[in-house]
């Protein structure tokens, strides 16, 4: 057999039916799915049309549901759901998991958070899954050796009623990271980097493998950081290669194998790499040496640029469509060019969701936070990826850091990522933001985003302006 990707070997090794003649990229298949995550937000019609046709759930087990878009984050909610859409948003979810045997972790639930914070650390994605969930950040369990992508709502009832969908074969490119990161530069920098290199819609039609000695020196919750956010540049399918450091992280989890099924999946799970001469339709090579932090300056994920840098010139810019781009971005964030990133002041710092939410990111923005207070003027908020990490930092004491640095220290869920709960910006507020997407009114109408890891978002808060962490991290 030829040489094989590894996006190529669980594509094939999922695959239960062939739907043409075709082969390669854009072949249609059915493919066999082995988890689905559910959320409040997307899987309401897809439960509906299940009920019209009188079908059930084919696998139940292999699906949990989640409450995190919509729910509040007040540190002291209650069963009582502030927002009556929403209300009946989570009712419904609630009724059809229960009435399809599905698991929930519902608002109150002590397991509750976003859904791509709680699958991994329950131990619910394992390496060399297929998962297609309703929620494009699926990609995250790309970190774990399982394949993720995110499926819209006619493809959630497919797959609840037949653990399969109909799926196009992806082009597959590789993302070889050489190097070794310098100190304050953070996975969330290396998939921005990435993403200002090939463009918000770079991998489109790709499926993404992550490799090289630069992520395999990255924690599994930094490649997590890494998958999740690709999608922002387009791919639709992302992977990386399980390694020691991935067993390492699901070794004890509650749903994984235990005793002498662990070690045969360890077996099994090792053997999940590319072959060495796979050929990959493109290859992308980042330096990590060369990578700065970065925020965003736009209203799109690739519209970034290092913390020390200048609001750049539309004029500068020779395509006409990326000028004018530039100038409507430059126009809804009321940043005039030429103007020094570290001089933009901030209303808001918020440090949370599915990108960068996780306790290590909790403890990097702690470390920057130790000591130090907000500026005036300013109000952070931290929201905890789940309340599994909430609780995990209270019990290190992380939740006093950043209260007595000025932060709210709240509840688990989307929360201000996408302003679907009462967590908002007010029109003209600029936020400094650990979350992945910028686009006009994402925080709230008018809210103006700034993307960043969670430490930048940290310094920034302390400074009152975006600032490079690494002035903060010297002073310590
Ligand atoms: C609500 C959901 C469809 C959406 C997604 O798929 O990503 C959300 O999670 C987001 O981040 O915008
Ligand atoms: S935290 Fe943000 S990106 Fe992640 S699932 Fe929720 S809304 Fe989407």
């Amino acid at each position: 057999m030829s040489p094989r990707t590894l996006y190529d070997m669980l594509i094939d090794g999922h695959t239960v039916a062939r739907l043409d003649d075709r082969s390669g990229p854009g072949a249609e298949v059915l493919l066999y799915i082995d988890r689905t995550v559910l959320n409040e937000y997307t899987s309401p019609q897809a439960f509906s049309g299940l009920r019209e046709a009188g079908r059930r759930v084919w696998r139940p087990q292999a699906a949990l549901g989640v409450v995190d878009h919509v729910n509040p984050t007040a540190p002291d909610r209650n069963a009582e759901m502030p927002d009556a859409g929403g209300a009946n948003q989570v009712r419904y979810f609630a009724e059809n998991c229960r009435d399809f045997g599905i698991e929930l972790f519902d608002v109150l639930h002590p397991l509750q958070g976003i859904e791509h914070v709680v699958a991994p650390e329950l131990g619910f994605i394992l390496p060399g899954m297929v998962v297609g969930a309703g929620d494009s950040h699926t990609t995250t369990y790309g970190a774990l050796g399982a394949l993720g992508f995110g499926i819209g709502t006619s493809d959630i009832e497919h797959y609840l009623a037949t653990s399969t969908l109909r799926y196009r074969r992806m082009r597959t490119m590789r993302v070889t990271l050489d190097g070794t990161l310098a100190p304050g530069v953070t996975a969330k920098d290396v998939v921005m980097a990435l993403i200002r290199r090939i463009g918000a819609s770079g991998a489109t039609g790709y499926a993404v493998e992550f490799a090289g000695p630069g992520i395999a020196a990255l924690s599994v919750e930094g490649r997590m950081t890494i998958c999740n956010m690709a999608v922002e540049g387009g791919a639709r399918g992302v992977i990386m290669a399980p390694d020691q450091a991935v067993f390492d992280y699901l070794a004890g989890k509650p749903r994984a194998p235990k005793g002498a099924a662990w070690d045969a999946a360890v077996r099994h799970w090792s053997t999940l790499r590319s072959d060495p001469d796979a050929v990959f339709d493109r290859e992308i090579r980042l330096d990590a040496a060369e990578i700065e932090p970065l925020v965003t300056w736009g209203i799109s994920p690739d519209q970034a640029a290092p913390v020390g840098g200048h609001v750049p010139d539309p004029e500068a810019e020779p395509d006409a469509n990326r000028r004018r781009d530039m100038a409507r971005a430059l126009a809804y964030m009321d940043l005039t060019p030429g103007t020094a990133l570290e001089t933009v002041g901030i209303q808001r710092a918020f440090i949370g969701s599915c990108t960068n939410a996780r306790l290590s990111d909790l403890r990097e923005a702690a470390g920057i936070l130790r000591g130090r207070r907000i500026a005036a003027g300013v109000r952070g908020m931290v929201v905890p990826g789940s309340s599994s990490v909430r609780r995990a930092a209270e019990a290190e004491g992380l939740d006093r850091v950043f209260i007595e640095a000025g932060f709210e220290w709240r509840q688990s869920g989307c929360s201000l990522c996408l302003a679907m709960n009462d967590d908002v910006l007010a029109p003209g507020e600029r936020c400094a933001s650990s979350t992945n997407r910028n686009f006009e009114g994402r925080q709230g109408a008018g809210g103006r985003t700034h993307l960043m890891s969670p430490a930048m978002v940290a310094a920034a808060a302390v400074a009152g302006h975006l600032v490079d962490v690494r002035r903060l991290a010297r002073e310590h």
